[in-house]
């Protein structure tokens, strides 16, 4: 028989929202293109509570007065190391989409995490899903093509070149290149104008395009005899990366250390 169902006293409370605790979260560069839509992001989000906003010339220490558990920084290149140290040192976790990161960098933020390994960095040249599956299917494909070169095309305002995303693309088609035992993509050019052929990030030609109407977008091109494969991915809309930036900043507090790229979150 089936047993009589609970009464009104016995039944659990549906825990509300409002019971729930907040992740508190603040943003760095929060005035900037991706700072403004990842304060909007925030704010719709019931679980994450925006608890400071700073752009330039405002005080870090707000962060930490805040009680920030969470920092986003998508501010500049010069300015990202000083504003992971600060966090670090407070306790408090990062997401980081700001760009420029070369291995001497990853270093030493790992340097400063061993003092603090309760304490999570996520350091991620892009948040687009798109962007992230692109850099995967690139890395599979490129070990069938006896050329590759990228192409990277961004909005006009953008104060570096190559993108980060498209260093990390050509590191990840490199290291598939050399797994694969591949020479270095043919290339008879002989005499060139100062960069026509593009930037050489480990042996892979990367091409930058700054255009106005542009947001933010990638194409690997791979060659072999009688036959090409481009891989492209657009961005029209910062809120592309936003999907991404959520997910870190609900996942960092669990993820103590440095994690370069949100791949792993993603099961990727
Ligand atoms: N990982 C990703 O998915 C993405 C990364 N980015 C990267 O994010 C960075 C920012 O890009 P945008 O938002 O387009 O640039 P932006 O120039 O629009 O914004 C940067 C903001 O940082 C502020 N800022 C500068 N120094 C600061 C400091 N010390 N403390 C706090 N704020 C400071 C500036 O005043 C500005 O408002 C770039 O490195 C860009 O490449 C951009 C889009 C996606
Ligand atoms: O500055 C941008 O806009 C972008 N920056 C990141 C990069 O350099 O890879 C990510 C995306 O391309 C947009």
């Amino acid at each position: 028989m089936t047993p009589p169902p609970p009464s009104a006293d016995q039944q659990e409370p549906t825990p509300r929202v409002a019971d729930t605790p907040r992740t508190s979260v603040g943003v760095l560069g929060a005035r900037g293109r991706m700072g403004t839509e990842v304060v909007k992001a925030v704010t719709a989000a019931e679980d994450l509570e925006l608890v400071a906003m700073i752009d330039s010339g405002d005080w870090l220490f707000d962060v930490a007065n805040a009680g920030a558990q969470v920092v986003v920084d998508f501010t500049r290149p010069d300015v990202v190391m000083d504003n992971i140290r600060f966090c670090v040192d407070h306790d408090i976790h990062c997401v980081v989409g700001t760009t420029g990161f070369d291995a001497e960098r990853l270093a030493t933020v790992a340097a400063w995490l061993e003092a603090k390994p309760d304490v999570g960095v996520v350091i991620a040249p892009n948040f687009g899903i798109g962007a992230l599956l692109l850099m995967k299917f690139a890395q599979e494909a490129a070990r069938f093509f006896p050329s590759t070169e990228i192409v990277e095309l961004h909005h006009p305002n953008k104060v570096d070149a190559p993108s980060g995303t498209a260093v990390r693309t050509a590191r990840l088609v490199a290291e598939a290149r050399r797994a694969a035992g591949l020479p270095p993509s043919p290339d008879a050019t002989l005499d060139a104008l100062p960069g026509a052929r593009g930037a050489d990030v480990e042996g892979v030609a990367v091409h930058a395009v700054r255009l106005t109407g542009l947001v933010a977008h990638q194409e690997v091109l791979m060659g072999a005899p009688g036959e090409t494969l481009t891989l492209r991915h657009d961005s029209y809309d910062r809120a592309s990366f936003m999907p991404g930036v959520l997910l870190a900043v609900r996942q960092i507090g669990s993820r103590p250390g440095l994690t370069v790229g949100i791949e792993t979150f993603l099961g990727l």
